[in-house]
């Protein structure tokens, strides 16, 4: 058991490292900042005096104190940015006895979207960490209430018999089964693992048949049913939003005659769908992960809990292991509520078309929040102190008992462990509780996770955001333009919410969390407002040119000078973080075209609803996040091939947008050409140039709108609605 009762200098568990150059970045910084304030005494300075184009200059001026506002809120993360490093191999010298339980909560809620292969896969994943297999748990919320995804659990808890076992064996990774058999192997070599290897695939692809044809065919077989009593509860009439809870142990891993085909003993399998009634709010992820809380700690209590989407495999075997240096580190590990890892995705292209993999902030803002202590929960991939999530206070001197099996559930049988875990999962258990309040994730708000993390951190307790190398959790991205703007829109609603809310970082972290890391989490809340300036800058700049309006500098003029600056600056240290962190330039450039468009559609409709909210005219929705595709569909996207071919309105505003600078360009151009005015050309050319980039980005607008004939294009309906939508604009008088 090592030398931890030595007291005094144990070494530490994990050390963390600060990144270099952050003084040449504080220099850096301060030349922007310097030109962002000339920027605006210019504006100040040079408003028009003639009617013409006076409150465009009044707007854009606006538009630009919101720019230089947002761009101070984002350096805080850039001035604190550190990497953690965790000792594994210590961890085992000193702790290998007395590892704790960890209950990992995997949430589901359809089986259309959400296939229940998907589920079972990072299920498989999770039940086969090089961890001690009885202080392992795992329970699946099932919201979509189906008993098909019961039925592929059943199944899993059976391959787990052969794929655990296998996997421990010959120290395969990943360990989630589809991701692992679509890998290359190397060691084929090895018959013996050649052999095991096949027989493995072949018993995997059986499984998945089985239940790929019992959902094709809509029920489960007869024969299937009667081997096991949990089909039972499917007797009943079951809708998703109005069933009974149900509650399943389909390992019990007490049970030492539980064991794996190796005679080892299994982790704990649990199935939860809570109970969900038409006139009770259920309170979408947040209701499914407080349900489990509740119904766990019934079970086995243990004091880790992980939590994962069901898209989001464990790609790591020592994952549980790493984070443990932190939690158990005797000198920091008793603040730590929570280990957030990055979201990872097995299924991005090469120039990531819709920059679902930001480098920028998985690489820089995120690690840069976790410097403050303060790094946000993301909702996936997630290891939670119980206690912390639980409602818990940090208070300093509070030595943790991490090894709390207490045994207190061994005389009880399982069936009895299921009735009074149904009640924990049912919907008016958490009437006139804390629930959703001051315990378990927070209620009302569609981005649970961040908003949860933040009350945390004010309650005394820190978090680490560790991105290893090697990604803990891999999971599936939005893969049509249409999917990703939806879930954007999902996350900025809530985002906003948490700002205008009690929890309002600046208000409610006032003196519980440090500056920095207010300002950190205000870069994600304040996606919504920023959307106005950029729409301002993406429309008026171009209409003016149309019209003859400068409304920048002449080139000549040294005022022209910051505006150069601060667009040349800012560009270029952006291309570089993003190839510093391994994107390809041209993702890069998509990832621009993405950010302008989330800007002007995603958050702008966000923005809207969050106004008619808070006049009483919507309520908070929860948009599931598609993790299927038909074929036609992915094959676009395996060719980068942006993928519209729908009539969401979103589609109609970035089509305007586009059309909108493509007619300014040629419109002020044109002028330009036949006015033959140098003087007039050197006042208009910044805006000649700003639109042109608005065109060159948009150029995969205009070959959906006017030149692809496949499926994914844009449809004729939004067509015609954006350019009669842009031309009214065009001839809009500027004041
Ligand atoms: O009523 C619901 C709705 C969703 N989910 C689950 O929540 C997870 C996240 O949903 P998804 O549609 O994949 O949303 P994403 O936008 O991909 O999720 C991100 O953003 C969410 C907050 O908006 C976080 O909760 C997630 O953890 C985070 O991965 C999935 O496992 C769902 O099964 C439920 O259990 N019940
Ligand atoms: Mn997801």
């Amino acid at each position: 058991m090592g030398n931890k009762e030595e007291g005094g200098d144990v070494p530490e568990l994990f050390e963390t490292r600060e990144a270099r150059f952050r003084g040449v970045f504080k220099v850096f910084a301060s030349t922007i900042m310097g030109s962002i304030c000339l920027i605006w005494i210019y504006r100040l300075t040079n408003i028009p005096t003639s009617s013409s184009g006076r409150w465009a200059w009044i707007g854009i001026f606006l538009a630009e104190v919101g720019f230089g506002l947002y761009w101070i809120i984002t350096q805080s993360v850039r001035w604190s940015l550190i990497r953690f490093h965790p000792f594994k191999e210590k961890l085992s010298l000193r702790y290998e006895n007395e590892l704790p339980g960890v209950d990992t909560f995997v949430c589901t809620a359809d089986p259309i979207m959400e296939p229940p292969t998907l589920v079972i896969n990072t299920v498989l994943s999770a039940m086969a960490y090089n961890y001690p297999p009885e202080k392992l748990s795992v329970y699946v919320s099932d919201d979509g209430g189906s008993e098909f995804t019961f039925y592929a659990l059943l199944e899993a808890s059976r391959f787990s018999k052969y794929w655990i076992p296998f996997c421990k064996r010959f120290n395969i990774e990943p360990r989630a089964p589809e991701a692992y058999f679509s890998q290359q192997y190397s060691s084929l070599q090895d018959s013996k693992f050649a052999q095991e290897l096949l027989a493995i695939k072949k018993l995997y692809e059986e499984m998945k048949n089985r239940i790929e044809s019992a959902i094709e065919s809509g029920k489960i077989p007869d024969s299937t049913r009667k081997q096991h009593k949990g089909f039972a509860e499917w007797n009943f009439n079951i809708k998703k939003q109005d069933h009974q809870s149900i509650v399943q142990i389909l390992i019990d891993g007490r049970d030492t005659s539980a064991v794996d085909n190796d005679g080892s003993r299994l982790p704990t399998l649990v199935y939860v769908s809570r109970e969900k009634r038409p006139k009770w709010p259920h309170n979408f992820k947040a209701g499914a992960i407080n349900a489990l809380l509740r119904v766990s700690s019934e079970i086995t209590n243990a004091p880790l809990i992980l939590s994962v989407d069901c898209d989001m495999y464990s790609n790591n075997a020592d994952t549980i292991r790493e984070i443990l240096c932190f939690f158990m580190d005797e000198k920091k590990g008793d603040e730590f509520a929570f280990v957030q890892f990055p979201q990872k995705y097995n299924n991005l292209t090469k120039n990531d078309i819709y920059m679902n993999n930001a480098p920028q902030i998985d690489e820089v803002e995120l690690p840069g929040v976790g410097g403050y202590g303060a790094a946000l929960y993301c909702g996936t991939g997630c290891f939670h102190r119980r206690e912390s999530l639980c409602g818990g206070k940090y208070s300093k001197g509070d030595r943790v008992q991490w090894n709390t099996e207490s045994g207190k559930n061994a005389h009880r049988t399982v069936d009895d462990l299921e009735e009074s875990s149904k009640v924990l999962a049912s919907c008016s258990y958490e009437k006139g509780t804390q629930w959703g309040k001051e315990m378990g994730l927070i209620y009302g708000c569609p981005v649970e996770d961040i908003v949860t993390g933040l009350a945390i951190q004010c309650r005394g307790w820190k978090s680490v955001y560790y991105n290893p190398k090697r990604h803990a959790f891999i999971g599936v991205a939005p893969t049509t333009l249409e999917v990703a703007l939806v879930q954007h829109k999902r996350w900025c609603e809530g985002l906003s919410q948490i700002f205008l809310s009690k929890y309002c970082p600046f208000i409610y972290g006032h003196g519980k969390i440090k500056l920095g890391a207010q300002m950190g989490y205000s870069i994600y809340l304040l996606w919504a407002p920023i959307s106005l300036p950029t729409l301002f800058y993406a429309i008026v700049p171009s209409l003016c040119l149309l019209n003859g309006v400068s409304l920048f500098p002449e080139v000549s003029s040294p005022w022209f000078l910051p505006f150069a600056y601060v667009f040349v600056a800012k560009n270029v240290f952006s291309v570089l973080e993003a190839m510093k962190h391994g994107s390809t330039l041209k993702a890069w450039w998509n990832g621009q075209r993405m950010w302008l468009i989330r800007r002007t559609t995603s958050y702008f409709i966000a923005l809207i609803d969050i106004i008619k909210r808070k006049l009483g005219l919507s309520e908070t929705t929860f948009v599931l996040t598609d993790k299927v595709v038909t074929e036609d569909v992915s094959k676009r996207y395996e060719q980068e091939v942006m993928e519209f071919g729908s009539s969401n309105i979103m589609f109609t505003i970035l089509a305007t947008l586009a059309l909108l600078n493509l007619f300014t360009l040629l419109g002020g151009i044109k002028k330009l050409v036949l006015d033959l005015d140098s003087k007039a050309l050197e006042q208009l050319i910044s805006q000649i140039v700003l639109c042109g980039i608005i065109v060159l980005i948009n150029l995969p607008i205009y070959q959906a709108l006017f030149i692809r004939r496949d499926k994914g294009c844009i449809p004729p309906s939004v067509m015609f609605k954006s350019i009669l939508l842009a031309s009214v604009i065009c001839l809009m008088p500027i004041y």
